[in-house]
């Protein structure tokens, strides 16, 4: 099956730098997505874009380029509830990526348990209005419910003008709870304003949420871009990134968000988006919790050994 992209559709960077900064051992992008392709892997009919096709080799080759050892790949929703692509991509990656699915209350017990075994280790809720359609909260809760008893974790996606609306269901669900992009804040707001408050109140107070502390391409309003040999891009996001990796160190995570979809302004070089890390996260032994002791602990406890 052929398709066509949507209008505007900025493509994956096709020749990134290499990092000024050397990520640590065995470091874990925890967040990134495989699209398609289209022809083996088709996109839903329900889809709200029609990304380009990024494929697990071109993944599993970025991750070498930028110095990385493992990947999270995260279920985009350009492939609904279909988690083929994602799970072919964890098969072939010999142990080295986990996955978040996405699931519908109509999945079996013998499905769940299939995604287990192929590296699928939690679930994504989104509510960004402009990627889904509602899912009524009853089912998300359920769904929740269900994958708990396999040591999962729900991803959870939205915008910060949403948090006060969607909190109470947050802190009612009875797993890790990993919040993608830091919760979308407005950096044009302040950083100790109250709506990022807000977000820092519920990590505060709830020691199972988590945050990846990912996408300033997404979330920067001044910029500088990631590009041209920028490295030291995307300066408005800075203080909310560090704000939360200095106060839970051990409750964050980071992803490139490769292939980026849905960018509208520019696609970032994800050589130069890898030299934000050191900024948010100015010490080796940050560095180290956020690429590596966490993403290991969420994601492959079974290999931690007793020190990490
Ligand atoms: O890549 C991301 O995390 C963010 C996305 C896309 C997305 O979440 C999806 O398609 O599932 C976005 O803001 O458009």
């Amino acid at each position: 099956m052929t398709f066509e992209k949507t209008p505007g559709w900025l493509d994956w960077y096709a020749d990134p730098s290499k990092p000024a900064f050397t990520p640590p051992p065995g470091s874990v992008d925890a967040h990134c997505h495989v699209f398609g392709p289209g022809r083996l892997f088709p996109f839903a009919p329900e889809r709200k874009y029609t990304p380009c096709d990024a494929s697990r080799d071109q993944l599993f080759s970025l991750r070498d380029h930028l110095g990385f050892a493992r990947n999270v790949i995260v279920q985009a929703t350009c492939h609904g509830a279909d988690n083929r692509a994602m799970v072919d991509a964890l098969k072939a990656s010999g142990g080295r990526a986990r996955g978040i699915a996405t699931v519908k209350r109509s999945i079996s017990d013998g499905e769940l348990r299939g995604l287990h075994e192929a590296g699928v280790r939690g679930v994504r809720f989104n509510f960004v209005r402009r990627l889904v359609d509602f899912t009524p909260k009853d089912e998300l809760m359920e769904i929740a419910s269900r994958i708990a008893p396999l040591g999962w974790h729900v991803v959870i996606y939205f915008e910060a003008a949403d948090l006060p609306e969607l909190v109470d269901f947050f802190t009612a669900l009875p797993t890790t709870v990993v919040v993608d992009h830091m919760g979308r804040p407005d950096v044009a707001k302040p950083v100790d304003g109250p709506e990022f408050g807000l977000f820092l109140k519920f990590m505060r107070e709830h020691a199972n949420v988590w945050s990846k502390v990912s996408c300033p391409e997404r979330l920067s309003v001044s910029g500088p871009k990631a590009l041209d040999g920028q490295r030291a891009a995307y300066d408005d996001v800075v203080p909310f990134a560090r704000t939360i990796v200095e106060t839970f160190p051990d409750r964050v995570l980071w992803g490139t968000d490769w292939p980026h979809p849905n960018l509208k302004d520019h696609m970032p070089d994800d050589g130069l988006l890898v030299d934000f890390i050191p900024r948010i996260a100015p010490t080796p032994e940050l560095q180290r919790k956020l690429l590596v002791d966490n993403p290991m602990r969420l994601y492959w406890p079974e290999e931690r050994t007793p020190t990490s």
